[in-house]
Order: C-alpha cells, then structure tokens, then sequence
C-alpha cells in the first residue's frame, strides 16, 4: 500500500543543540535503511521549510504506524498521512 506522508520537524528551541544532532542523525540512518530496504521509496524536502513530503510503501496501515512512531524525530514532528490508489490515467503500473 502507497501513502503520502507529510512531516512537519518542530524542535524547541530549548533542546540542547548536541542532543537534537544527535536525534537527526539517528533519523537519518533509520530514514536510510528504510529507503534501501524499498519501504521510504520517495523523500523530498519541502522548500522553505523544515518538513519533508514522502511516499512510503507498506503492507497496511499497521506497518506504517510502526514506522511513524518508531521515527526518533517522532516527538517532535506533525505528521499527516494520505493513502493513495491508482490514477486511471496513470501509464504506470498498468496490467
Ligand atoms: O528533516 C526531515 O524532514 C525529517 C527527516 C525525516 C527523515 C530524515 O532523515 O529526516
């Protein structure tokens, strides 16, 4: 199942500069392995913002729950997610 994910990133001002670094890049690698691992197939940021649109590629609604809350970015962003079908008129993934 495909489903676009906007995440806001909200950190307050009043957490310690070595600790946010320390969460971004742990985001970074787990948003990495996920993007090998063909589940985060799409990652963009959003300009003029710190909030990024993405595709993600899961089984169900479970899996990508998992993956949402298990972000280390998770506490601190806004996340809205939108499940996607096939255009018709769409010339991919055609049968
Ligand atoms: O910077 C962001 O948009 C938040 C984020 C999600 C995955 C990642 O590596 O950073």
């Amino acid at each position: 199942m495909l489903f676009k994910v906007e995440m806001q990133v909200n950190i307050p001002s009043s957490l310690p500069k070595a600790q946010a670094d320390d969460i971004k890049a742990k985001e970074k690698a787990y948003s990495q392995q996920l993007q090998r691992d063909g589940k985060w197939p799409h990652i963009w940021r959003v300009v003029g913002q710190y909030a990024n649109v993405s595709i993600f590629d899961v089984a169900d609604n479970q899996e990508l729950h998992t993956i949402l809350t298990a972000l280390p970015l998770y506490p601190y962003m806004e996340i809205t997610v939108q499940p996607l079908c096939e255009h018709p008129s769409s010339i991919h993934n055609q049968q």
